[in-house]
């Protein structure tokens, strides 16, 4: 199985017994997996399907049973549930992932364009380590192989631990950059969906889907560093639902989760594509507007804030006003890093709420 992560047997041995007890616990043996109790058959599992992240395993449903010939154990039947499989079907791209190192889990799709590797920030795969060069190696697409060629690194690029100076890469081969380590994944490898699912967990928060808090801050310190070199600006606003408390209470957490959904959604559609968005807290969320100042960003996060208090929200079907407050800070003195900004950000989040919520404040 890709990533080693469920165990399923190739195709001409489905059928074939699997008698570890273990599988017959009638629990969760392990992500996307789930196992039913077992009434009348030996399990058998199927190979359709790639068993995937565990909130996703209800359909569809793979079913077999088998006989349990020769066996003194009574017959049982075990149903495998498999999920739909990662979200992009079809054939696949290919990537590269970080396997190993630092920016493990990290991967970079790998299209027509060339895709430089390096600790820069302005590489498409940024690895942020002393021993990767600012621009360490590159990947490009030339006819229908992907080919990879050394920068001039300090520590050269190494294809499965032969240094290169350029070299036609095969699906599964390791790339050596500094201390990390990069796996190549070709067209078609089913793996590359298993590794974007691992991505998608890693870096996105799951009631939302928005990015999640660490993946935001390292957007955050990179973008930063990028604004610093290029002289741009870029603004921080931190969102926070006003008296929230209140509706899990009365509503319950079920329903708070639905008003955070809907925040959310809310958020999403009024970011452009080059916007970020993150839940960084329980009911905070957090956006970045690159290349724009406090003036522009406050009045994006009113937009904002007017469109949530115009939405409607009914939490355990009763209709209830929901408003949120908006801090604003733009990357300017003293706010010129990633905890100045996000604090300078969070004091004037704090000033709306004391001015009454349901509220815009810039910092400074
Ligand atoms: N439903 C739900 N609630 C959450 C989640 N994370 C945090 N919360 C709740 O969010 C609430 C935050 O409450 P407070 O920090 O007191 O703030 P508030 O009531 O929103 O009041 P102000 O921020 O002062 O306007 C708490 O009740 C938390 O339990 C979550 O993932 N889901």
């Amino acid at each position: 199985m890709p990533g080693g992560s469920v165990a399923s047997p190739p195709a001409d041995t489905a059928g074939e017994r699997v008698a570890s007890s273990s599988v017959l616990s009638g629990s969760r043996s392990s992500p996307g997996l789930v196992m039913a109790p077992p009434p009348s058959h030996v399990p058998c599992m199927l190979t359709e399907g790639v068993a995937t992240a565990v909130d996703r395993v209800h359909s569809p449903l793979k079913e077999a049973s088998c006989d349990m010939a020769g066996s003194d154990q009574l017959p049982t039947t075990q149903r495998t549930v498999y999920s739909d499989g990662p979200r992009h079907g079809g054939r696949r791209g290919a990537c590269l992932v970080v396997i190993h190192g630092e920016g493990l889990g990290r991967r970079v799709d790998l299209g027509g364009q060339p895709v430089l590797i390096g600790r820069s920030d302005e590489a498409d795969l940024v690895i942020s380590h002393r021993s990767v060069s600012r621009s360490h190696c590159q990947v490009w697409l030339q006819g229908d192989e992907y080919r990879i060629r050394d920068l001039g690194a300090t520590n050269p690029t190494r294809v499965n631990d032969q240094p290169v100076a350029e070299a036609v890469l095969a699906d599964g081969d390791h790339i050596v950059v500094g201390e990390s380590i990069l796996k190549f994944i070709g067209h078609g490898n089913v793996e590359a969906g298993y590794h974007e699912e691992i991505y998608q967990l890693a870096t996105h928060d799951a009631l939302t889907e928005l990015y999640n808090r660490r993946h935001f801050s390292e957007i955050l310190e990179r973008e930063i560093a990028r604004a610093h070199r290029h002289r741009h600006t870029l603004s921080l606003c931190i969102v926070d639902v006003d008296l929230f408390k209140p509706v899990n209470d009365t509503f319950g957490h079920i329903a708070g989760d639905e008003v955070l959904r809907t925040i959310a959604g809310i958020i999403r559609n009024h970011v452009r594509s080059d916007d970020v968005a993150a839940r960084i807290g329980g009911e905070e969320f957090a956006v970045l507007l690159l290349e724009t100042g406090a003036e522009a960003a406050t009045a994006f996060a009113d937009r904002l804030r007017a469109a949530v208090a115009a939405a409607h929200f009914a939490p355990g079907g009763v209709p209830r006003r929901i408003t949120v407050s908006v801090g604003v800070a733009e990357l300017v003195p003293p706010a010129v890093d990633r905890s100045t900004l996000m604090a300078a950000a969070d004091a004037a989040l704090y000033r709306a709420k004391e001015a009454g919520r349901d509220r815009v404040c810039a910092a400074g």
